[in-house]
């Protein structure tokens, strides 16, 4: 799969990423980075939930369960939910740079209807890395893992300082976030070093 606007397709001086020696091993279940994400989180009951696992390399697979809360056409995802569940997977790919980053462009191909209670497996990877730009890519299948391709995208991320967040959030989440008695989950959000 290939940018197919001149943004989401590397420099020329891009590198191959680098997996972070502390990067959680492949197979490792990463959990949510935040307990009210939308994407991941478990304290957001109309959320995604998704549960990603890192892979070998700067890869992530994970698994997203089409509810009826997630619907647009009848018995069918939303096209948004789907958008939504291909970034959050993208965006967990920047604990294996252990990187703090946001996404910039998100190009999204919507190949096939995915219906209510349609498990989507997804899998993503980091393709470059060019200075605070980080360039990935995702597909979701149905019907099992190696099934056939039904949403994929592009995505461009760029990376933040913490500031990002503090500057642009409302104080009682950052707050709570930051005193989260979940390390794990506050490391990924406030301890990263980028
Ligand atoms: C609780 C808190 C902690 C949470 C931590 C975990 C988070 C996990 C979240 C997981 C949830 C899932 C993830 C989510 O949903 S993340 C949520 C959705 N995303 C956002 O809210 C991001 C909003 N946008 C911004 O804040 C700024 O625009 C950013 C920070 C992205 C850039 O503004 P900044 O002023 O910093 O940088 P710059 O403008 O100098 O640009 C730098 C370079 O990048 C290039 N560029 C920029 N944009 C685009 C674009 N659209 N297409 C193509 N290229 C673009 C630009 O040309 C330049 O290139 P070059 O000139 O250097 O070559």
């Amino acid at each position: 799969m290939s940018g197919r606007t001149p943004s989401l397709t590397p420099p020329d001086d891009a590198t191959a990423p680098v997996r972070h020696p502390d990067a959680p091993p492949a197979g490792e279940l990463l959990g949510a980075h935040y307990a009210h994400c939308f994407g991941c989180g478990d304290a957001q009951p109309h959320g995604l939930q998704l549960q990603a696992r890192a892979a070998e390399g700067v890869a992530i697979t994970a698994e997203f369960t089409v509810k009826p809360e997630h619907q647009g056409a009848p018995g069918l995802a939303h096209g948004g939910v789907l958008a939504t569940a291909l970034d959050e997977t993208l965006g967990s790919l920047n604990w294996l740079l252990r990187a703090i980053a946001v996404t910039g462009r998100l190009e999204t191909d919507f190949v096939r209807p995915v219906p209510v209670d349609t498990v989507l497996y997804l899998e993503a990877e980091v393709t470059a890395v060019a200075g605070r730009k980080i360039y990935s890519t995702a597909v979701g299948r149905i019907g099992g893992p190696e099934g056939e391709i039904a949403v994929r995208a592009d995505a461009l991320f760029i990376e933040v300082k913490v500031d990002h967040f503090i500057d642009n959030g409302r104080p009682e989440e950052i707050n709570a976030a930051m005193s989260d008695p979940d390390q794990r989950r506050r490391a990924r959000a406030f301890e990263v070093n980028p």
